[in-house]
Parts: structure tokens; sequence; C-alpha cells
């Protein structure tokens, strides 16, 4: 198991990392998420000791990596695939990992064949694509035989066979009961592929809850109805009545109602009662991608000036509050994060930020917050300012929503 309490990390005065705190667990595959720039890169060296946190701490299975006793057989890695050198064949290159660490040459042939490199094996590693690359990455992480696996975009340049060969593998090293931590931007990848999601944005955690929980708390199910085109009328008086049910009904683009509120089967029968024919009933799910994208909207550091002028943010369903920015160092913003649940009224999905101590703080396991929690919050409000919405209330008062079991 990975463990982070407190973890923070300063570099000069950019706030990379601030105060994370999880765990990720053995036996199944844990997706980390976040925006460009929220710090995903930046915990994952601090996992493995390859940057110190300015506080807080990390531990694999109770030990900072560089405690772990033969750690490269513990642990195993991808973080950037170009870290190779380039003049190096890839059996070589493995070669040399392999004797650093007392792994015996036959497994080099082993993970070689494992991601399918086995055929330019003595091809030189700068010759490779950006797919060969990854895979070699990934070889370089298997070739330990680690209970600990740890992938920072580990699909990116991949083909889809090689994105569907990742999805398994990940699958089945986390079934063998390993403890498997991907970062990824490919939201349809991995709602397909991970079970548990640790979402940050601006070094912050935001969500820690398994994808099924992630997406309902983010979004909103709701059913689609389209009445006959030529009967304009039909739409208007179908509204008329789901509405006056208590329904919340947004026209679509494509000409259909998007109703909310109300089940399947009571549309259909309102529908019946009000003489309105209908030409599509259907149920939708949001997807990872739409909750994803509700989530850290407030969180986004960097985003085209095209986008926005075309519109292509998520639309809100009605009865929902716009997700608040969410604070930037040194802007006088609230040190907190609430982007807020349709389901449940608007009401904001916080993630409660360390509170001023009256008693020890605690943090998102119910433990006391871990050393980063003690310091000054870097997106803190400043004295006097107002906070721009409704506050989270602190952990101590309010049930901590990063996670799905105290949130109900
Ligand atoms: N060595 C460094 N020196 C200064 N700032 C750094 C350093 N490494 C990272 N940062 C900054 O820390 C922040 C987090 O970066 P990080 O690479 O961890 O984000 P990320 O979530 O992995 O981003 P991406 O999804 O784009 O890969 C960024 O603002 C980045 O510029």
């Amino acid at each position: 198991m990975i463990e982070a309490v407190g973890l923070t990390k300063r570099y000069g005065d950019k706030t990379a990392v601030y105060n994370l705190s999880f765990q990720v667990r053995p036996g199944s595959v844990t997706g980390f998420l976040g925006p460009n720039g929220s710090g995903k890169s930046t915990t994952m060296r601090m996992i493995l000791g390859l940057d110190n946190p300015s506080s807080g701490q990390v531990t694999i299975g109770g030990y900072p990596y560089r405690k772990l006793p033969n750690a490269p057989r513990q642990v195993g890695a991808l973080l950037d695939a170009k870290a190779v050198h380039g003049g190096r064949h890839a059996r070589n290159h493995l070669l040399c990992l392999a004797q650093l660490s007392g792994i015996p040459a036959r497994r080099v042939d082993e993970v070689l064949g494992v991601v399918g490199l086995q055929d330019v094996a003595k091809k030189r590693s700068k010759g490779f694509s950006l797919g060969m690359g990854q895979r070699l990455g990934i070889a370089a992480a298997l070739l330990g035989d680690p209970q600990v696996l740890l992938f920072d975009e580990p699909v990116n340049g991949l083909d889809p066979e090689g994105i569907l060969w990742v999805r398994n593998l990940m699958k089945s090293l986390a079934a063998e009961g390993r403890t498997v931590f991907v970062s990824s931007h490919l939201m349809s990848e991995m709602a397909v592929t991970a079970d548990h999601l640790i979402v940050i944005g601006r070094g912050q955690l935001l969500a820690d809850m398994s994808v099924r929980d992630f997406i309902s708390h983010n979004s909103a199910d709701f059913a689609r109805v389209r009445t006959p085109e030529t009967e304009p009328q039909q739409r208007e008086k179908l509204t008329a009545a789901l509405t006056e049910a208590g329904g919340q009904v947004l026209p679509e683009q494509d000409g259909a109602l998007r109703v909310m509120g109300l089940p399947l089967p009571r549309i259909s029968d309102l529908a019946h009662s009000a003489d309105v024919r209908l030409w599509e009933l259907s149920p939708h799910q949001a997807s990872l991608e739409e909750a994803y994208m509700r989530m850290t909207q407030g969180a986004v550091d960097y985003r085209s000036t095209i986008d926005q002028r075309a519109g292509l943010q998520q639309e809100l369903p009605p009865g929902a509050m716009p997700p608040p920015q969410m604070p930037v160092p040194g802007q006088g913003q609230p040190g907190w994060y609430a982007p807020p649940p349709p389901q449940q009224g608007g009401q904001p999905f916080a993630m409660p930020q360390a509170q001023p101590p009256a008693g020890p703080p605690a943090g998102p396991y119910g433990a006391p917050a871990g050393p980063g929690a003690g310091e000054p919050n870097p997106y803190a409000q400043p004295a006097g300012a107002a906070p721009a919405a409704a506050p989270a209330q602190p952990s101590s008062a309010a049930p901590d929503l990063t996670k799905p079991e105290e949130a109900r």
C-alpha cells in the first residue's frame, strides 16, 4: 500500500502539492487524475524518492521509498518513457537495470515478450516511436516483478491495440493483488481501467472514491425525451406537464428534451396523460469524462481561449450552481474547493482544508492531519476577504465527502 500523509511540495514560491493525504490499496487499479500542472507527476516523484517533500511524508508498505529494502524488486515505475539512453539497445537498457538490482537476465527476455518488443530487442531505443518507448518503459517497470506499480500516463502514444493491452495489463496486475497507481488524462480509458480514483486540482485533494461513486456524486442521471418534430406544440405540452409534476426540463441541441428529477415510467405516464406521443425516451448516465469535467472546472490552469469562445465547457444541469474557481495562491481566495453535485440540490461537494486548530485537525482518514496541515495554507484566504460562496464545514462538523461511505 502507498500512503501519503500531509504531503506538500514547494518549488520556491510555487506550491505544486499541498497537504495531500491518501492511500492506494493493493488489489485494485487506482487512477490518479487532475488537470495539467495539478501535481500528479510531482506526487509520483515523491512516492519514488526522486523529490523530497517540503513537509509531510509518503510511504510504500510503511517505508519511505529510499528506506525500502531492495526497492527495485518491490516497486516498479514508468515516469518518463523518454528517460533512456538512446544509444543502447532495448535489451541492453533493460539488462543494465536488471544488473543494478540483481535481477537475472532471463527476466529481461520475459518482460520484452510481455510488452511485445522481442523483435526489436536489438534495436537502439533512439529509433523507437513514442509507443515503442512507452512499452520499453513498462518493461522496465515490470522487471523486478514488483508488488507496487506506478505508471504516469502509460498509454501516451500507444495505438488502440496497445491501449487495450495496457488496460488488460493493469487489471491483471491488480487482480494478482498488486498495488497499481496510474495517472492518465484519457477519461474513457480510466473509466474502464480504474476501480478507484484519486483526483487532485492545484495540488490539493478533490476526491478519493470509487469510479462509480465519483460519477454519481458529480453528475446527475437524466432522461432524454423526444416528441415528433413536426408537432412542436406536443413538445411544449409535454414540457408543461413534466414541469408541473416537479421535473426539470432543458432543451437539448438536437431538439430533444433533457428531463431530470422524474423516473422514466413517470415521464411515460405523464406523456400518456397529456396525450403526447414520444419518439424517444431513454435513460442517460453521465460518463466519467462529464463528471470529471464538472468537478475540475474550477481547478484548470491552462484553457484555450478558443474553447471558451466556442462555449465548449460543460452545460450545467438545472438547479446546479457553477463550480467556484479553485483558489490560486496569492489571489486572496478561500482555501477550499466545492464543486456542486446536482443531485444534492447544489450543495457543495467539499474537500475541507486544514482548519485553524481547536484540537488536533482531522485528516481525510480520520487520523490527525499530516505535518503539512500545521503549515500556513498557500491557498488560504487572507483576513477580511469574503468567500466567493458558502464555505464548506470543517471536517469535524461535516462528513468527509471525499469518502463515499461518509458522504451518504
Ligand atoms: N522542478 C520543478 N521546479 C519548479 N516547478 C515545478 C517543478 N516540477 C513541477 N513544477 C511545477 O509544479 C506544478 C505541478 O507539476 P506536475 O508536473 O506535477 O503536474 P502534473 O499534474 O503532472 O501535470 P501534467 O498533467 O501536465 O503532466 C506545475 O505548476 C509545475 O510547473
